[in-house]
């Protein structure tokens, strides 16, 4: 590789990565289990400019490999477009396959202009076990065109190279994962712990073109994901955080060793200033309600923040927004509680749809959405609550995937299975020492519980502390049971 396209090729990896192309955790995989990585380059169509590299390069790589074949033709449907400009770059004709043939007409599987005996280059996005790309070259043989070679983004050196190789076919890849990998951390994006975790799950983990699983049944290849977000250490997921705010909370619960937020829910600032500075050493986050304080004036909040200030811990304002995206950037920005200007994280309800996102963002100026993020509700701890899992599976797709993904800074639910990205928090209310409910449906369960069998990263309690007879106490005694479940979880 010259030096010129190297540099290229690190460049790139850096782009794919900051632009979710690929991201590190516990995904579910077409071949039915999870993976620590994922991929998703249907995101660079997005992106121009990535789009403009990428063919390049393939362009490049199919001229250093002197792969000259008569057409060209994307494994539906991600490459599609890949294929569409390197035809074009190339002048080279291009085959479309479709996935199903047509039920009138010619009922064509493969549309373009083409004779028995032609060759053809395929174009792919990712490769796993090359099954898509072999689908490809069955259609194409199926019309007489002979297929040598597959021109590929990404290889994820679990089989694919191999598979297709049995079928007469030479994978040529800009990409492994390995040097993914590598590249990545060099740049100091990823730590040694998730290329190591990576590296054992694509060891672990070889894939036969049929879906099965060279040498081991599914049960051992589940057990080779080290990076599931439960698994893991605060520290090693503040690097794979793509919001700068979750970053800020890896590192602050991390090194104040709590997982602890206060919900100050109380009507009086007086009231909710006192219980800040006695419990402020204990927690990370101090999570209030504004619309239920009588006195609020502007001089609360300068207190307010220089008590998270004395005692390193962020402000949230759980306004659960749920309005169209112009109403709730009113809400946030504006009003008598201005609450973009003071609350480090607010939360609000995924309902709308990623609208919510936008309209939160709106209210901030340039750069200021660096310094502020939300979590978004994906289940309730109310009893009879009407999310279900649909509602949830979509929620996971808002904070995960898409153009405002780092604002996101967590998700607030009550099961590990809401989300799988390490990069996210799970806030989760509900929390008292004995499992209860009160007599408005608050369903409570304990420290132990909520972190080590519901996945949480950041334990919610109101009135098990403002209600003890000593809530600095009280406090104190949270912190450490929930700190001690935490430090049990990763240990395991
Ligand atoms: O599903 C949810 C979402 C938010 N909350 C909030 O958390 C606290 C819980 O207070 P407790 O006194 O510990 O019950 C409160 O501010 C709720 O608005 C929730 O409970 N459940």
């Amino acid at each position: 590789m010259v030096a010129q396209t190297a540099d290229k090729m690190r460049a790139l990896a850096l782009k794919l990565f900051e632009i979710n192309a690929f991201k590190f955790g516990d995904f579910k995989m077409k071949v039915g289990i999870n993976s620590p990585v994922y991929f998703d380059l249907r995101v660079i169509v997005s992106y121009p400019d990535v789009m403009q590299t990428v063919s390049d390069l393939l362009v490049e790589h199919i001229k250093d490999k002197q792969l000259t074949a008569r057409h060209v033709c994307g494994v539906p449907y991600t490459a599609l477009p890949l294929a569409t400009i390197v035809s074009v770059q190339q002048g080279t004709p291009m085959l479309v396959r479709r996935k199903e043939a047509k039920a009138y007409g010619t009922k064509k599987l493969v549309e373009g202009i083409f004779n028995a005996g032609d060759t053809c280059l395929i174009v792919e996005d990712v490769v796993t076990s090359g099954s898509s790309i072999l689908d490809t070259v069955r259609d194409l043989q199926s019309e007489g065109i002979v297929v040598t070679d597959a021109v590929v983004v990404v290889d994820r050196e679990q089989g694919g190279v191999a598979n297709i190789s049995k079928h007469g076919v030479k994978m040529h890849s800009l990409f492994t994962l390995s040097f993914l990998l590598n590249t990545l951390h060099e740049a100091g994006r990823i730590e040694k712990s998730t290329v190591d975790a990576v590296a054992k799950y694509i060891a672990a983990v070889q894939i036969n073109s049929d879906g099965s699983f060279v040498g081991g049944d599914k049960a051992d290849v589940i057990k080779a994901n080290d990076l599931q977000r439960t698994k893991l250490t605060y520290e090693s997921r503040a690097n794979l955080a793509k919001s700068p705010i979750a970053k800020r909370l890896f590192h602050l619960i991390a090194s104040k060793q709590t997982n602890l937020c206060l919900a100050a829910d109380l009507t009086r600032t007086d009231e909710i200033l006192d219980i800040a500075d006695k419990c402020g050493p204990f927690i990370c986050l101090l999570k209030t309600h504004v619309d239920i304080v009588e006195d609020f004036s502007e001089g609360f909040i300068n207190n307010l923040k220089s008590l998270a200030q004395k005692h390193n811990f962020l402000l949230m304002e759980d306004r659960k927004f749920a309005d169209i995206g112009n109403t709730v950037s009113l809400q946030y920005g504006k009003g008598i509680y201005k609450i973009s200007s003071w609350a480090d994280l607010v939360t609000a309800h995924t309902l709308p749809g990623r609208s919510i996102l936008q309209g939160l963002k709106a209210a901030l100026g340039e750069g200021e959405s660096k310094e502020r993020g939300v979590f978004l509700l994906s289940e309730m701890s109310a009893s009879g609550n009407l999310i279900d899992a649909k509602y949830k599976e979509s929620s996971n797709k808002i904070a995960t995937e898409g153009a405002d993904v780092d604002f996101v800074a967590g998700v607030v639910c009550q099961s590990s299975d809401a989300f799988a990205f390490p990069g996210l928090l799970q806030l989760t209310p509900g929390v008292k020492i004995d499992e209860s409910v009160d007599q408005l449906g608050q369903q409570y369960q304990t420290p132990e519980h909520v972190v080590k069998e519901r996945g949480a990263d950041i334990g919610v309690v109101g009135r098990g502390i403002l209600k003890a007879a000593n809530p600095e106490k009280a406090a104190q005694t949270y912190r450490d049971r929930l700190w001690a479940a935490y430090q049990d979880r990763v240990a395991k």
